[in-house]
């Protein structure tokens, strides 16, 4: 028997894995595929389902990806999210055009009628919006389900052919049913059984890991960070003693964070690792001297970090295979993931230089979620302490300091971020808010301290909530919390006379700056 398969069809959304996580969550097996896919392809799969993602463009302009008309007369049930449901309603013969007021964030939706999408959805739902085009006309033979006071065509059915579309992004968790909306569709409209299980994720890795490299030698690339603990504690479990792992400081770490990485995965540590650690301050700065542009910084830092792992591997010498602790955000943001538009190129994908001299590079947690890998590492017996710990980016303060990059400015936001750290801490907000850290802009302003004129810097206080990393919501931190952590800041950290608190949500902004 054939194993029930769903399909998502990628135009280019930023969230399109996590919709197949969603399906893989109800124990149905999901694939992604991009829009250029040819239709037989598709159907020779015998999909229960398919899903179209969101994606950046307009279905009205000329270019805009689309895809064959047929598929919607196979009798295969189809849903459309956002760029999807436009697409489905334009070919249809709906009017899709530029919506009058766009629609951003959390938005009520009101469910005009039941229907097997909604299910145990209550009537009034909060549902995460993100679209400037929208559908003024549903296309004929569909029925509009659902509406907000901007947007009238919210969702739509027409249940003799089993189309859906929904406006909204019903994947993301700020759409507060979603789960139960995708639910419905995979088993109320595709009639799925949801037999399948995703195989225990760890003992898989580590046989394949096995046959992979066979005898040869392992360069693990390790910051401490969560990602790289568990690749490199699942390749030690894979392949013991032919492991290294390789820990560069570049003088872009937070304050003390270069000993603190050392005591726990060096000789003195808990982990019997071969354990190498560079210091590559000075090189990295002499690289980044004058560059103020985001994605030039990050490739300078991303060509860097395999310049010196090149180096340590001739010194260890016969090493084929480099492991990196790259997760799926890290692939989509670069914009390698399948359509996406690239937003940031993550040092260890988008920023890797075209010549890596390695036979291979290992990615054993691509396909993982944050949340995800934490699991894993659970699961392979990593304390919790490590395992929860907030992320940090491999480029580091590189990014949290916006424009050109000097020691001097390095200090500043070490010692700001050490303090913002120490106040959430004593606050009792470390395990409710998943990243916060200080970031340095580039902006001077005017203050007065002691009477004297002041011509200094202003810090940038961060702190999000959210589970993926895909989305986040500024954290309500008390305002006492930030008002020491102001007035500590201002006077223990030289030239830094402001402080502000970025209040934005992702989107529209990202977590970090640059
Ligand atoms: N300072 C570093 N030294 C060596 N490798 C690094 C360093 N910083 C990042 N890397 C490599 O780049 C990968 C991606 O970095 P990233 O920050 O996303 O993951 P992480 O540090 O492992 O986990 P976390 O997201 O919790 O910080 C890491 O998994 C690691 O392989
Ligand atoms: O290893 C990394 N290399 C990078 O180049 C990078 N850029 C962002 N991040 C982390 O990814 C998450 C999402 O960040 P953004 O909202 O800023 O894209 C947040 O957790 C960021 O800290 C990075 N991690
Ligand atoms: N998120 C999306 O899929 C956006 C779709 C389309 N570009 C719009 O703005 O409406
Ligand atoms: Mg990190």
């Amino acid at each position: 028997m054939k194993r029930e398969t769903v399909i998502v069809l990628d135009f280019g959304g930023q969230y399109n894995q996590l919709i197949a996580r969603r399906v893989r969550e109800c124990n149905v097996y999901c694939e992604i595929y991009s829009y250029k896919t040819d239709l037989e392809k598709i159907k020779a799969m015998e999909p229960k389902g398919i899903i179209f993602t969101g994606g950046p463009n307009s279905v009205y302009l000329e270019d805009s990806p689309s895809y064959a008309k047929e598929i919607y007369d196979l009798g295969i049930p189809v849903l459309g999210i956002c760029y999807g449901s436009q697409l489905m309603m334009h070919q249809l013969g709906g009017k899709v055009c530029k919506a009058p007021v766009r629609e951003y964030g959390k938005i009520e939706v009101t469910v005009d009628q039941s229907s097997a999408l909604f299910e145990n959805v209550s009537e009034k739902t909060i549902c995460w919006m993100s679209h400037n085009d929208y559908i003024e006309q549903a296309a004929p033979g569909f029925k509009i389900i659902a509406h907000t006071p901007d947007c009238p065509v919210a969702a739509v059915e027409n249940v003799e052919k089993k189309l859906y579309a929904t406006q909204f992004h019903p994947e993301v968790l700020h759409t507060k049913e979603g789960k139960q909306m995708l639910a419905n569709f995979v088993f109320n409209v595709c009639g799925c059984a949801g037999s399948w299980k995703m195989d225990s994720f760890v003992e898989e890795s580590i046989k394949a890991i096995r046959e992979k490299v066979g005898d040869g030698k392992v360069l693990c690339a390790l910051s401490g960070g969560v990602d790289s603990s568990v690749a490199a504690v699942l390749l030690s479990k894979a392949v013991g003693d032919q492991l290294t792992c390789v820990f560069v400081d570049h003088g872009l770490l937070r304050k003390n964070e270069g000993d603190e990485v050392e005591a726990v995965f060096g000789p003195d540590g808990n982990y019997n690792l071969n354990f190498i650690r560079v210091n590559a301050q000075e090189r990295f700065y002499e690289k980044l001297k004058g560059v103020e542009e985001p994605e030039a910084k990050r490739k300078i830092i991303g060509e860097e970090f395999i310049r010196v792992f090149e180096e340590e591997a001739k010194k260890i010498g016969a090493v084929d295979f480099l492991v990196q602790g790259t997760i799926y955000p890290d692939v989509v943001e670069s914009g390698v993931g399948g359509e996406s538009t690239v937003i940031k190129s993550h040092h260890n994908v988008g920023g890797l230089p075209e010549h890596v001299d390695f036979k291979e590079i290992i990615e054993p947690l691509r396909d993982l979620f944050k949340d995800e890998v934490r699991k894993a590492g659970l699961e392979l017996g990593i304390p919790d302490y490590l395992v929860f710990r907030q992320p940090f980016p491999g480029p580091g303060l590189g990014i949290r300091i916006i424009g050109d990059v000097t020691a001097e400015k390095v200090q500043m936001v070490q010692d700001a971020d050490a303090i913002w750290r120490e106040e959430i801490a004593k606050a009792g907000l470390d395990k409710e808010v998943n990243q916060y850290f200080a970031a340095l802009t580039n902006m001077r302003s005017v203050g007065v301290m002691g009477d004297e004129r002041t011509y200094d810097y202003a810090i940038a206080l961060r702190a999000v909530t959210t589970t993926d990393f895909m989305t986040a919501e500024s954290a309500e931190i008390p305002w006492d919390v930030i008002g020491r952590t102001t007035s500590r800041i201002v006077n223990e950290v030289k030239h830094v006379n402001r402080v502000m608190y970025d209040c934005t949500g992702k989107p529209p902004a990202t977590i970090e700056f640059e």
